[in-house]
């Protein structure tokens, strides 16, 4: 069987390509780094460390790449894929779209009516079908007739921390012990090859709510607070023991909402937080706090990991005082390194802050979140150090 896997980063290589090629699938990665490209033809194998104390590395193989640019390559390995995965960061979603797009032309002209599956692996409440709507304009009516009958976009959920690398071998990659991969059964189409350790579920949603807005809730307000407060760490963060204790208390009143939303048990509940504070403090790792806050313009968006439990818990009158912190702390992000974080900083100055609230966050001026972000913000902005350390 064979896997063709948009995105041969950090996730891409540390867990997706890892778990495909452990389940028997042939992988090539679609990819843009040519180095990486070349050496991942040459070895068709590439190192894979577990963040513990023994430093376990295993080897992944069956691999191979292709260039994104090759436009008739990448087609053609897509005509003959059994699977297509991404990792590319749901914001590039919109520029692998042609390409499969033609693969799919392809595929369908040479009347291969096997199940493909695609399956976007991104940080993103229903990443496939929104990488299905940005496929489908570029098939024309009939190929899109013929998609709609074999090829299915299940959604999934993918948790695995994977830090940017550091090492000699630019293939190595070091990822967490700790993974969950969890895919939508029902949109599975009959001759589908189970990735083995993947969770298959009847209800996504549950699962992806809990994980988005408990470890990337959590794992961004780590980032935005540690940010302020000067730390370069996330581990630096978690070992700051106000911080840590935000970070929980953030994770709390997500936690409140997902409870009753989900009927999840309270106290399981709590020992999920648990486990996911005890992994962003691992001592074998290091993730740095500007690549979890990256992008706060997406992160900020009204369906991610801040703005959306926000909104659900104000619907429950669950309330969210360290939340609201938490999203002010993020419109104080100012890496010059970040494009979106420098965007974002434009716009507050040219706009405002609360027209930036209601118009990239989504959050109506009338609405009490609205102004208790604004608050947070003015507070922290006044006292910044002094405000996220006490
Ligand atoms: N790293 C993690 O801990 C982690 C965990 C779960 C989910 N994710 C999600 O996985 C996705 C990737 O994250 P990452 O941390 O691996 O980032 P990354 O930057 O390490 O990897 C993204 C890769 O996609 C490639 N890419 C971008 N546009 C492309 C295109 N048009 N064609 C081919 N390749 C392209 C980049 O060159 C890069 O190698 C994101 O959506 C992220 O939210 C990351
Ligand atoms: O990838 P992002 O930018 O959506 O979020 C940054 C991190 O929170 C994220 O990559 C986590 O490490 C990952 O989602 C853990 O499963």
């Amino acid at each position: 069987m064979k896997a063709v896997h948009f995105g041969a980063g950090n996730i891409g290589r540390g867990f997706i390509g890892h778990m495909l090629s452990a389940s028997d699938y042939d992988v090539c990665f679609v990819a843009r780094n040519p180095k990486k490209i070349s050496m991942l033809q040459q070895r068709q194998e590439y190192p894979i460390t577990l963040a513990n104390k023994q430093q376990d590395t295993t080897i992944v193989n069956n691999v191979t790449a292709i260039n994104v640019n090759e436009q008739r390559r990448v087609a053609e390995e897509i005509a003959s894929a059994d699977l297509i995965t991404t990792a590319v960061g749901v914001s590039a979603l919109g520029d692998i779209a042609e390409p499969i797009a033609k693969g799919i032309y392809l595929r369908m002209k040479a009347n291969n009516y096997n199940p493909l599956h695609i399956i976007a692996c991104e940080n993103a409440i229903g990443g496939s079908t929104r990488l299905k709507k940005r496929i489908y304009p570029f098939l024309d009516e009939r190929t899109r007739a013929k998609a709609e009958r074999y090829i299915s976009f299940p959604n999934a959920a993918v948790d695995r921390i994977v830090p940017a690398q550091n090492h000699e071998d630019p293939l190595q990659v070091t990822v967490e012990p700790f993974y969950e991969w969890v895919v939508h059964r029902p949109a599975l189409l009959d001759g589908f090859k189970e990735i083995h350790g993947v969770h298959y579920v009847d209800s996504l949603e549950p699962y992806i709510e809990r994980k988005m807005f408990t470890v990337n809730t959590g794992h961004c307000v780590a980032a935005y607070l540690g940010y302020l407060a000067g730390f370069r760490t996330i581990r630096q963060v978690m070992s700051n023991s106000t911080l840590r204790a935000k970070v929980r208390h953030v994770m709390e009143e997500t936690g409140a909402m997902l409870i009753r939303k989900h009927g999840f048990d309270t106290e399981k509940h709590q020992k999920y937080i648990d486990t996911i504070l005890e992994r962003f403090a691992n001592p074998n790792l290091t993730d740095q706090v500007t690549r979890v806050a990256r992008s706060p313009l997406r992160k900020l968006s009204p369906h991610d990991r801040l703005v959306r439990p926000a909104m659900q818990a104000s619907e429950f009158g669950i309330a969210i005082p360290h939340l609201t912190s938490a999203m002010a702390a993020a419109m104080l992000f100012d890496d010059k390194r970040d494009e979106e974080a420098m965007k974002m900083q434009h716009i507050i100055r040219e706009n405002g802050l609360s027209s930036f609230i209601h118009d990239r966050m989504g959050i109506p001026e009338e609405h009490p979140v609205h102004q208790q972000v604004l608050t947070r913000y003015e507070e922290l902005q006044r006292s910044k150090i002094n405000a996220v350390l006490t």
